[in-house]
């Protein structure tokens, strides 16, 4: 996969928010502002990944693909209650909650992706991409050596979890597999997918971290 070959890949999975919970110096109204605007991302990104269970059922040669997807989606079930909790705990309210504008921006991606025009590969690559990021962002915060707040574990387990590493592996084999027999055209749609949804996360952290 391109993981490797882009640099942005790094940027999007070590980034100085990720990196600050990691090292413990991570300001509580940071994580505030991340937790507040990810619970708006994670309701726009239900009907993306039910737009990809769509695509799967219809062009997927493989009916697997659609219990992968089926599961990742119910797991966004108990994401959301998860949010409403943690929400409460962190005294964050989640009503008329202002949509920062990498939040606007990675909706409107999300919108995109969902049009039926886009293809089968496209969308599963980006769906991958999306979860990965968070995997391998959380998962750095929970290595040894790492100093993350015990007050934050449970938002780094949500994620990085071994769990959650082995449903995006099987994202991963299942984009894999779509990429090998697709055309030029389609992979090179797939890879600036790819990057695009790396850019979203990169702005997504750096709206957290309270950059610009
Ligand atoms: C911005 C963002 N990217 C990815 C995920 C993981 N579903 C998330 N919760 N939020």
């Amino acid at each position: 996969m391109w993981a490797k070959k882009h640099l942005l890949y790094t940027g999007a999975t070590r980034q100085p928010f990720i990196l600050s919970i990691r090292d413990g110096s991570v300001d509580l109204s940071s994580f505030k502002r991340w937790l507040g605007q990810d619970y708006v991302f994670v309701r726009e990104f239900v009907p993306f990944v039910a737009s990809v269970l769509i695509k799967a059922s219809k062009k997927s040669d493989d009916g697997n693909d659609m219990e992968v997807i089926l599961g990742g989606l119910a797991s966004l079930n108990d994401e959301i209650a998860w949010f409403k909790s943690e929400a409460s705990k962190w005294d964050v309210p989640l009503s008329n909650t202002v949509v920062h504008k990498a939040n606007q921006n990675y909706r409107r991606f999300l919108e995109n992706l969902m049009l039926p025009e886009v293809d089968y590969a496209v969308a599963i690559t980006a769906f991958w991409a999306i979860e990965a990021v968070y995997q391998e962002s959380f998962a750095h915060c929970l290595e040894d050596g790492s100093k993350t707040p015990s007050e934050l574990q449970d938002t780094c387990q949500r994620w990085g979890n071994e769990g959650f590493g082995e449903y995006c592996r099987s994202l991963q084999k299942i984009a894999n597999r779509c990429l090998e027999k697709a055309s030029s055209d389609v992979l090179t749609k797939a890879e600036v997918t790819f990057l695009r949804v790396l850019e979203h996360e990169v702005e997504f952290w750096n709206m957290s971290h309270g950059c610009a």
